[in-house]
């Protein structure tokens, strides 16, 4: 296996193609995995585990230890049709309004629920687009979560900032507020490509908008982009990546397209016979990484790169990256707790879910209940294969030694799949006491590699490529 050694740095662009064919062999093209932001992944969650469990798993909050609080406002001015988001479009402010003022009643309904005097450590607002609210509205949401929650020292509060749906009052009113992070939306800039996803959004404005967050005082500026969109060449991403290297963003995330339009309706919109194939995808998401490695960005876990002063490098070099839903994050935080319609908590006890669509979110509120709907309660081995699961995708390694020590002798279960593993992936994963090690070459595997460790999922076409 005289390619394994091409290219020990992981440099993927100089890989042969024996490389490619290897890797189709063992799935990489054809497997449908979960991208695991938590485990078990959300479609395992059952409704037998909802608002009283959430009620409970409140009550037991220790409050000496600060939250975090992720806020989804489920509402766009615009529907991009890859969009994978949980969001609707609106042309009317009208139900945001009813929404905002929702969330501050199912606020009210945590109060009675969560130990006095929590405080709130992390707050992040994502969507859909938080920036479709007025000035108004988000000083009313941002009033009545600091009156439940007050913030901790230190307190991070980021928002997800789409260029083309935020003007200078709405960033005044998200400063006034708190916010010290943002992170805002481009996917692509050529026009053939946002001609193809339905999202229109010129350089110049979102230059104007990244100009206006860091007047604001930002210091840590977050930007999305994808790969494998209709159209999408290396030319067109290389242009993209220039552009977006221009407006020194501290942060980059590159994701993995992911079609899945029998999930996402919004999908059937794109036109598939203009999707990048396999090897074309392959080769766009190595070609960026390349890019941005040589401009200084350090590569954080499967599609996120940040700057080596930022916050998610000095975490990663800490080995205290983590994964939550919105994928790599520096928050350490035990505990999660989601407001507003399909937003998930996370508890040390398990996962709770919100009522997903926004009108059966507004009649549980309206109702005066809790909105928890579904969830997951974590018995001792589902917290150790999360835990595995999470330092494989974060660092593409399994310490068991650390896993020992949280976990003690039960770390054993484990053994028989370690060496599945080992079987399944000859020569791109090593067992090297106390670290089962992902070689560079096998890391675009790691999906499937965690798969290996979960012990719900089927292979099944609700998730997107391994790929
Ligand atoms: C800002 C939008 C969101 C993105 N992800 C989430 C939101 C709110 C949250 C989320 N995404 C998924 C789940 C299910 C649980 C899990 O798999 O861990 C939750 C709660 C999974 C998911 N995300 C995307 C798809 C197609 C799926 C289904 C299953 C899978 O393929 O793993 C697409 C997608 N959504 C977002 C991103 C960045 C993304 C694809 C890269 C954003
Ligand atoms: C929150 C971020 O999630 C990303 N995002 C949204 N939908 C998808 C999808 N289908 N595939 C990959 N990434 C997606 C976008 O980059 C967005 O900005
Ligand atoms: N909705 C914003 C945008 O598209 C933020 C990222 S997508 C949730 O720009
Ligand atoms: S990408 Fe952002 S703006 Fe576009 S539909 Fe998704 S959430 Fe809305």
């Amino acid at each position: 296996m005289s390619w394994l050694k091409s290219d020990a740095s992981g440099d993927l662009l100089k890989w042969g193609m024996d490389t490619l064919t290897h890797l189709r062999k063992l799935g990489l093209f054809s497997a449908r995995v979960p991208r695991y932001t938590s485990y078990p992944t959300a479609p395992v969650f059952s409704t037998a585990t909802g608002a009283s469990f959430q009620t409970k798993c409140m009550e037991r909050l220790d409050p000496s230890e600060p939250v975090s609080v992720y806020v989804h406002i489920p509402f766009c001015e615009r529907l991009c049709w890859f969009c994978a988001c949980r969001t609707q479009g609106t042309t009317s402010l009208a139900p945001v309004e009813r929404y905002v003022d929702a969330s501050i009643a199912e606020l009210d309904l945590w109060r009675d629920a969560l130990p006095e005097d929590l405080r709130m450590g992390r707050l992040h607002w994502g969507g859909g687009t938080p920036t479709i609210m007025t000035p108004a509205m988000i000083h009313k949401l941002g009033a009545a979560l600091r009156a439940a929650l007050p913030a901790a020292a230190p307190f991070e509060f980021s928002v997800e900032i789409d260029p083309t749906a935020v003007d200078a009052a709405k960033i005044a009113a998200l400063t006034a507020e708190g916010m010290t992070r943002a992170s805002i939306g481009i996917q692509d800039f050529a026009p053939e490509v946002q001609g193809a996803i339905g999202r229109e959004q010129s350089f110049e404005a979102t230059q104007r908008c990244v100009d206006m967050l860091r007047d604001a005082g930002i210091t840590s500026l977050n930007t999305d982009l994808v790969y494998g969109l209709p159209h999408q060449t290396e030319e067109r991403l290389a242009e993209t990546i220039e552009q977006v290297l221009a407006l020194n963003a501290d942060r980059i995330a590159l994701f993995g397209y992911a079609h899945v339009p029998t999930m996402a309706k919004r999908q059937t919109l794109v036109d598939e016979t203009a999707l990048p194939d396999d090897e074309a995808r392959f080769h766009l998401a190595n070609f960026a990484a390349l890019r941005l490695r040589k401009v200084g960005f350090e590569q954080i876990g499967i599609d996120h790169f940040a700057r080596p002063d930022d916050s998610l490098s000095v975490a990663k070099r800490a080995k205290k990256l983590k994964r939550n839903f919105q994928g790599y994050t520096d928050d350490t935080c035990p505990t999660l707790l989601g407001l507003g319609a399909s937003s998930i908590s996370r508890f040390r006890q398990g996962y709770v879910q919100n009522a997903s669509a926004t009108a059966a979110y507004l009649k549980r509120i309206d109702a005066g209940q809790l909105a928890g709907h579904r969830g997951h309660f974590h018995t001792a081995e589902d917290r150790l294969r999360g835990r595995a699961i999470e330092m494989l995708m974060c660092e593409f390694h399994i310490d068991l030694d650390i896993l020992e020590e949280e976990f003690g002798a039960m770390v054993s279960i484990l053994g028989p799949i370690h060496d599945a593993v080992l079987r399944k992936f000859p020569g791109l994963v090593s067992l090297r006491e106390p670290v089962l090690a992902i070689a560079p070459q096998g890391r675009p595997l790691v999906r499937m590699i965690a798969h290996c460790y979960d012990a719900y999922t089927p292979y099944g076409v609700n998730y997107s490529k391994a790929s």
